[in-house]
């Protein structure tokens, strides 16, 4: 890069989190009973100054003054601040050593306690410009030099003028100060840097606004520490997930959107448009022609087990891997369907309703207990075992049938075919999977193999049963009870009336596809996809996606690493390697992974290296998908 380019940081709420000033009256006024009014106070003055209200040498006085503060509350202040540099500055500490002589901090803070922290990061000691404390003679600050231009309003304006660079000059900074330095037309361009606070009125004066200073970074084809700035992976969070997930992909600095109800296909082909990560529960399909206008897309997190709303196929194909949060929500559904199960068993529902219209039904016709009856569990994976586990320790024999080998619990009997668990079992409980086969797996047939009088649960798939045939079994008397949770047509969001012929049945509870929905399971969903997603994007695991070949990778230290996705056709590993064997790079670590669509390689080298290769491995035949990581 050519050396005449000049960069300008701005210090409070730029190269720290926090506005010094306030950090200090924490520290001075700690003892103060009216110390969170004076906080007040000061952070009023400190706010009305950067959004350029108001005078600033004139409410700098005023924020000293209302301080109290003293010499020995600098050094405090000091290890404070120390801890609350930017997240994005402090990743690229690199780039101010390595443009040390081309970068200012210039604030309308104090030396006394910027120099400490800025010059651990590589900036010079002379390259500060700051205000300077007075004190008397205990200590006590009483002000600041007044002849330096830096207490002045347009100050800033008035030292970029003294030092009269030749050059391009980028400012970074939070506050109008730092944008009246490029009005003047001192600078080139103005950043309004919004990783810790974003101030409206400075916002609208500029075309350039900085998010993290990777952003930055980026925009100027600066070095940067990461691959690609954060704050340009945008999310879209459909069906009201949990705000834990919001909280983690704002941590990480990506752009949030969130959406209460689900989005139907052409809603979402427009949504989808530009967005890195979409997260979405069991009502929104990821079609196939919702990825042809993904053009975007990293990553599907389903905010819950099922997944057959995604076209898991097509993501493949697309190279977009898969996360779902396979246990988060598991014993929810098992509690849910431990108490319908002795609801229904005792005719609790219809009781209630009853007891609602006035009418007082006591007697034990129709009620039973649950102990030594005979539970048959469809579906035997994490809910159907799971149940087993609970339903045994209330004294019930449990079967189960599977479609594939489970490992028995406790005293469960697997059955070898649907229509002997149909035969024996009290109490019918559904718990297979959505995918597509599944559909109206239990119909006319499946009831009239059920005992007469027994109970029948679905807190699976509604498209697992045939509800026509449901309702003429319960119309029947052949089934005593059913608790059905989930149904072949969901209403999109809680406004939209739900439409079913189960309305109005005795002893059949309907519940709104609640089984996963309790706080727990869903802080535990909203914790799990994104750190799974995360570790996608970071670092290239792919552990425990539900389509992409498993891969868990060692954590990349000092190498680049390149992550390509390529159609499992023979001869791609090799291409890779002659790529990078004939621009003699050198590779530190290489892992691969297939499954029949698709092939995962993940290849870590040595930073030094000619950009070309990268160019090279994009355009290899049968490429879907290539990012570079570091
Ligand atoms: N109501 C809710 O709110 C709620 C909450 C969570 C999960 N679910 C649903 O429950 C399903 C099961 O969850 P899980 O975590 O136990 O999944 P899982 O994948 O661990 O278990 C599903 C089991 O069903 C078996 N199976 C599939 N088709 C079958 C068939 N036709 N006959 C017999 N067995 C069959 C599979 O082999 C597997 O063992 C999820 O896929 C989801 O659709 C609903
Ligand atoms: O698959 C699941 O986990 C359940 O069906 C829950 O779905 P939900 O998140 O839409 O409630």
């Amino acid at each position: 890069m050519s050396k005449d380019k000049y960069f300008i940081i701005d210090f409070d709420s730029t190269f720290t989190k926090v506005e010094a000033l306030d950090e200090l009256g924490e520290i001075s006024l700690h003892d103060d009973p009216n110390k969170e009014q004076i906080l007040q106070e000061i952070k009023n003055l400190t706010n009305s100054a950067m959004e350029g209200k108001s005078s600033f040498t004139e409410g700098l006085t005023k924020r000293l003054a209302l301080l109290q503060a003293n010499k020995k509350h600098l050094q405090p202040l000091i290890e404070r601040l120390k801890d609350k540099v930017s997240d994005s500055i402090k990743r690229n500490r690199n780039f101010f050593a390595e443009f040390a002589n081309h970068t200012f901090i210039v604030s309308s803070g104090f030396k006394e306690f910027i120099k400490p922290i800025v010059t651990e990061y590589g900036i010079k000691e002379e390259n500060v410009y700051a205000n300077t404390f007075l004190y008397d003679e205990n200590g006590n600050i009483t002000g600041f030099d007044k002849e330096n231009v830096l207490c002045l309003d347009k100050g800033k304006i008035k030292l970029l003028e003294t030092m009269a660079l030749k050059g391009d000059v980028y400012v970074v900074g939070d506050g109008y100060t730092d944008y009246e330095i490029k009005e003047a037309g001192l600078a080139n361009k103005f950043y309004a840097f919004t990783e810790n606070i974003a101030r409206d009125n400075v916002i609208a004066k500029t075309e350039y606004i900085a998010p993290s200073f990777d952003e930055f970074l980026y925009q100027n084809q600066l070095p940067m520490a990461i691959s690609y700035p954060k704050n340009r992976i945008r999310v879209l969070l459909l069906e009201s997930i949990h705000p834990k997930a919001v909280e983690l992909f704002k941590k990480e600095g990506y752009q949030i959107e969130t959406i209460a109800g689900a989005l139907s296909e052409e809603e979402l082909c427009e949504a989808i448009k530009d967005v890195s990560i979409i997260g979405i529960r069991s009502k929104t399909h990821i079609t196939k022609k919702v990825l042809e206008h993904a053009n975007r897309l990293i990553s599907v997190g389903a905010f819950c087990i099922g997944t057959n709303q995604i076209d898991l196929t097509a993501c493949l194909d697309a190279g977009i891997p898969v996360f779902n949060a396979p246990y988060s929500n598991t014993r929810s559904v098992v509690e849910l369907a431990i108490g319908q199960i002795i609801m229904l068993s005792r005719g609790i529902f219809d009781k209630s309703e009853k007891m609602h219209r006035g009418e007082w039904d006591k007697s034990a016709k129709g009620s039973y207990e649950v102990r030594d009856k005979k539970l048959g569990i469809i579906g035997y994976g994490n809910i159907g075992a799971q149940l087993s586990v609970l339903a045994e320790s209330m004294g019930m024999e449990v079967y189960y049938y599977d479609v594939v080998e489970k490992l028995q619990l406790g005293n469960a009997r697997k059955c070898n075919t649907l229509k002997e668990l149909l035969e024996i079992a009290d109490f019918v409980t559904l718990h297979v999977d959505g995918r597509p086969n599944n559909k109206n797996m239990f119909g006319a047939e499946e009831f009239a193999a059920m005992k007469k009088g027994a109970i029948f649960l679905n807190l699976s798939r509604g498209h697992v049963v045939n509800i026509p045939s449901l309702v003429e079994a319960v119309k029947s008397g052949k089934v005593r009870g059913a608790a059905i949770d989930v149904f072949p047509q969901e209403p999109a969001n809680n406004e939209e009336e739900f439409i079913s012929e189960l309305r109005g049945l005795p002893n059949v509870i309907l519940t709104p596809h609640i089984g996963g929905s309790t706080s727990e399971a869903q802080v535990n969903i909203a914790n799990f996809v994104p750190n799974r997603i995360m570790d996608y994007i970071n670092s290239g695991n792919t552990y425990q996606s539900v389509n992409f070949p498993n891969i868990q990778l060692p954590e990349l230290k000092n190498a680049h690493r390149l992550i390509h996705i390529h159609k499992n056709v023979p001869g791609v590993l090799a291409n890779i390697n002659n790529v990078l064997a004939s621009n003699h790079v050198n590779i530190e670590g290489q892992y691969l992974k297939t499954n029949e669509q698709v092939g995962y390689v993940i290849t870590d080298i040595n930073k030094a290296y000619d950009k070309n290769v990268i160019g090279e491995l994009k355009s290899l035949p049968a490429t879907i998908k290539f990012r570079m990581l570091y």
